[in-house]
C-alpha cells in the first residue's frame, strides 16, 4: 500500500514538473529570439495552440519544428529521431543544446508517449505509411483540416504530405504505363543513332546511353541519372530523334525541354541542338532532324512553363488545365523541389512521356524534397527485371549484366538508367569527384596534393585573402581569373557600331564565365558576401573596375527574383555594360548565343555575383572554379554533396582553398539524409 502510495506521489510530482504548453511556447520565442528557429516555426506553434487550446505540449513543440525541418529542406519530421537524437536531427550545439536537455526531462520520456500524444490531438491527422490508397492523396478528400499529418513516426506539414503523396500516385501511375514498340525497328534506329564514330572505341559492358534511349522510348516517365558528362543531353537528343523516327505523326509530335533555372534551360537546348546538329551530319537525310530542332521551341524554366503567377503558389497549367505537351525533357531534375515536381507531373496530360535527367549525388533542392535522389536511390544498382532485360535484348541486343538485375526489382527502377562513363571528366577533376563521391577521403586528398597535376590544387590553411588574390591574379596551371573579364570590358569598341558592341559584349560575358568563386556560406568572410566585396574593392585598387555606385560598368549581377515581364529569372547571370554609342548602363545576359539586355534601374532583386553559393552555381560550368570551404559553417551545410557539386562544376580547372585541412574531411563524411517518405510511397 505504502509503495502505491509512493508511486502516487511520484506520478504527482513528475505531473506538476510537466511543462505546460504556455511554457512551451515561451521557450519558443526564447529559441527563436536567439536565433534558432524561424520566427515562423515558433508562429507555428501558436497558431497551432490557438486552433486546438488543449493540444499537448508535444503536439505543439512538434508544429513548431516539423516547420523548422521544412525550412532546411525536409518533407517531413522524424519523431523517432527526435526523440533518439535531437540534437543530431536539428543541428544544435552547445547553447540550444542545453536548452533543448533542459526541457527534454519535462516531455514525457518514451517515444510512445509522444506518439500517443501526437495520435490523440485534434492537430494531427493520421495516414497510412506508404501511399495512401486512391482518392487520399486530395487532402479535401478526408474532409480533415488538421494541419499535421502523421504517418508511422513522420509528422508532416499537411501541404508536403499531400505533395508527396501526389508524386508517389503519378510516378507509380506514369511509371506502369508502357507504349507499344516495334522492337525491330528500334533497333535498327538505334544501331544508326548509337553507332561509334569513326576510331572511336565500342562502349565496354552495356551501352547504357542506348539502353537509356530504348527504355525511355517506351514509357511515360523515365529517369536518366548520371555525373556531369556522361551523355545525358546526348542521349536525350538522340532520343528526340527515335521519337521522331517512330512516331507515327512525327510532324505533330510536340516536345517541351525546360530546367529548374533559364541558365540551365538555355543549356540544356544549347546542347541538345548541338548533339542532333552532329547527329544530322552523321546521318544525312534521314531524319529531318532540323524540322525536330525548330519544332522543339525555347527551353523554358519549370516556372514558365506551368506559368507561374506573381504571388501565388497555383500555375496556369495544372490538371485541370495540362500542358501541350507530348514529350517533356526536365534538366537539372534534382534541383526540383517537392512542391513543383507535384504540380510539373499534375500538368502533364495522361497520353504525354517525361524524361527526368539529373545527376542523383549533387546537391537537392533548396527547398523542401529530394525527389531525384529518392526517385533514383537505388539506380547504381539497376534491378532489372526479366521483362526489362528482355525489352533490352530486343531493341538494344545488349545484355544485362547479371549485377544488375534483380527478380523483383522495383517498378520504377524498370524506367531508370544511369549513365556511367563520363566523356568530359578523366583526370584529376574526376578522380577527385569520385574520391568524394565515394566518401574516400585520403583518396580526395591524395589527387588535391599531387603536384603533378596542377588541374586540381588546395590551399590547405588559408586565408580569405588567398581567395581574393586568385581571383585579381588567377593560379599558375589554371585558366581564368575575375580580372580576366575585365581586360575584355576595356577592349570596348570605339562609336555605336551595334554589331561590334554585341560581338564585344559576348565576349566579356563569356570570359566572366570562365572563373568562378564558389562559397558554402553566405555570410562572413568566407561567405559570398564577404569575397563579393573583398573581389570588388580589388578589382577597384587594381585600376580594372571604376565603382561609381551601387551599378556601375562592369558590375557583374545574379538576379534573385523571377521578373517574368523583364524576361529575367532567378539565377540568371548578367554584367552591367553601357549600350552601343553610351547611355544608361543596361545588364547583358547570354543565353546560349543569344544576347538581351534589360535597363540596370529596373532591376531591384539583385546581387553582385564574382561569388556564388555552390547551391546557386548548379547548372552551371566554370573552367576554373574556386571553391572556399570555410571551418565555421554549420554541419548542415558542409557536406558530401556540396563538396561534390561544388568539384564538378570545374570543367579545367579546380582549387580547393580551407582555413584548415579537417575541413575537407569533414565535409565528405557527412553525407545528406532528407527526411522523406517518398521512397516507402513508391514501393508501397
Ligand atoms: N557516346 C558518346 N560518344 C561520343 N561523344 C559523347 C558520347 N556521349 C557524350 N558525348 C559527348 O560528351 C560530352 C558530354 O555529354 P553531355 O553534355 O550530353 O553530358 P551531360 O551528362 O548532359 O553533362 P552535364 O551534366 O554536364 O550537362 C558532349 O560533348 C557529348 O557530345
Amino acid at each position: 500500500m505504502k509503495a502505491r502510495k509512493d508511486l502516487d506521489t511520484l506520478d504527482w510530482i513528475e505531473a506538476m514538473d510537466r511543462l505546460t504548453s504556455a511554457e512551451l511556447l515561451e521557450a519558443l520565442q526564447g529559441w527563436t529570439q536567439s536565433g534558432w528557429l524561424r520566427h515562423l516555426d515558433a508562429a507555428m506553434a501558436r497558431f497551432a495552440a490557438t486552433l486546438v487550446p488543449d493540444a499537448p505540449p508535444i503536439a505543439l513543440l512538434c508544429s513548431a519544428l516539423v516547420a523548422h525541418m521544412e525550412s532546411r529542406g525536409h518533407s517531413c519530421l522524424l519523431v523517432d529521431e527526435l526523440h533518439a537524437r535531437p540534437h543530431e536531427l536539428l543541428g544544435w550545439t552547445a547553447e540550444p543544446r542545453q536548452a533543448w536537455d533542459a526541457l527534454k526531462p519535462r516531455l514525457p520520456a518514451a517515444l510512445d508517449d509522444w506518439l500517443a500524444a501526437l495520435r490523440g490531438c485534434a492537430l494531427v491527422q493520421l495516414a497510412p505509411c506508404g501511399l495512401a490508397g486512391p482518392g487520399a492523396h486530395l487532402p479535401s478528400a478526408e474532409g480533415s483540416t488538421a494541419p499535421l499529418v502523421l504517418c508511422g513516426t513522420r509528422l508532416y506539414l499537411r501541404r508536403y504530405w499531400a505533395y508527396e503523396q501526389r508524386v508517389a500516385t503519378q510516378v507509380r501511375e506514369r511509371g506502369a504505363l508502357r507504349e507499344a514498340v516495334d522492337t525491330a525497328a528500334v533497333k535498327a534506329w538505334l544501331e544508326k543513332l548509337f553507332a561509334p564514330a569513326e576510331g572511336q572505341k565500342p562502349a565496354k559492358g552495356p551501352d547504357w546511353q542506348k539502353v537509356a534511349c530504348a527504355v525511355a522510348l517506351r514509357g511515360r516517365l523515365s529517369v536518366i541519372t548520371g555525373g556531369p558528362g556522361t551523355g545525358k543531353t546526348y542521349t536525350v537528343a538522340r532520343l528526340l530523334a527515335l521519337l521522331l523516327a517512330t512516331s507515327p505523326a512525327p510532324e505533330r509530335l510536340r516536345i517541351a525541354l525546360a530546367a529548374p533555372t533559364g541558365k540551365a534551360a538555355a543549356r540544356l537546348k544549347q546542347s541538345i541542338e548541338s548533339s542532333l546538329q552532329a547527329l544530322a551530319e552523321r546521318l544525312g537525310d534521314g531524319l529531318d532532324l532540323a524540322a525536330l530542332t525548330a519544332r522543339m521551341g525555347a527551353a523554358r524554366t519549370l516556372h514558365g512553363l506551368l506559368g507561374g503567377r506573381h504571388d501565388t503558389r497555383r500555375f496556369q497549367h495544372d490538371a485541370a488545365h495540362p500542358l501541350d505537351v507530348d514529350v517533356l525533357i526536365v534538366d537539372e531534375a534534382s534541383m526540383v523541389h517537392l512542391e513543383m515536381m507535384a504540380s510539373l507531373l499534375d500538368a502533364l496530360p495522361q497520353s504525354a512521356r517525361v524524361v527526368l535527367l539529373g545527376d542523383k549525388d549533387q546537391l537537392a533542392s533548396v527547398e523542401a524534397g529530394a525527389v531525384l535522389g529518392d526517385l533514383c536511390g537505388e539506380a547504381q544498382k539497376g534491378q532489372y527485371g526479366e521483362d526489362a532485360c528482355a525489352y533490352v535484348a530486343d531493341t538494344c541486343g545488349e545484355e544485362i549484366p547479371g549485377a544488375f538485375r534483380h527478380v523483383n526489382g522495383p517498378a520504377l527502377a524498370q524506367q531508370t538508367v544511369m549513365l556511367r562513363e563520363s566523356r568530359r571528366f578523366g583526370g584529376p577533376i574526376g578522380k577527385l569527384a569520385q574520391a568524394v563521391n565515394e566518401g574516400n577521403v585520403a583518396g580526395a586528398q591524395r589527387v588535391l596534393r599531387d603536384e603533378r597535376s596542377p588541374e586540381a590544387a588546395w590551399l590547405e590553411a588559408a586565408s580569405p585573402a588567398a581567395v581574393v588574390r586568385i581571383a585579381l591574379e588567377g593560379r599558375p596551371g589554371a585558366p581564368g581569373c575575375s580580372a580576366h573579364y575585365l581586360h575584355a570590358l576595356h577592349r570596348r569598341p570605339e562609336g555605336g557600331d551595334e554589331a561590334a558592341h554585341a560581338a564585344w559584349a559576348v565576349e566579356v560575358l563569356t570570359a566572366f564565365e570562365r572563373f568562378r568563386v564558389l562559397c558554402a556560406v553566405r555570410e562572413g568572410d568566407w561567405g559570398v558576401q564577404g569575397f563579393n566585396e573583398a573581389i570588388e574593392a580589388g578589382l577597384v585598387r587594381a585600376g580594372l573596375l571604376k565603382k561609381t555606385g551601387e551599378w556601375y560598368e562592369g558590375r557583374p549581377v545574379m538576379v534573385t527574383r523571377n521578373q517574368a515581364a523583364l524576361g529575367v529569372f532567378n539565377g540568371d547571370i548578367g554584367i552591367a555594360l553601357r549600350p552601343a554609342g553610351g547611355g544608361s548602363l543596361r545588364l547583358y545576359f547570354l543565353e546560349g548565343p543569344q544576347l538581351r539586355s534589360v535597363l540596370a534601374s529596373r532591376l531591384a532583386d539583385v546581387e553582385t555575383a564574382f561569388a556564388l553559393t555552390v547551391h546557386k552555381s548548379q547548372g552551371s560550368e566554370f573552367e576554373h572554379t574556386l571553391l572556399a570551404l570555410p571551418d565555421q559553417a554549420s554541419a548542415q551545410v558542409l557536406t558530401r554533396e556540396l563538396a561534390y557539386t561544388g568539384i564538378t562544376r570545374a570543367r579545367a580547372a579546380f582549387t580547393l582553398v580551407s582555413p584548415q585541412p579537417g575541413v575537407l574531411a569533414a565535409a565528405i563524411e557527412r553525407k545528406t539524409k532528407r527526411a522523406s517518405g517518398l521512397r516507402e510511397a513508391l514501393q508501397g
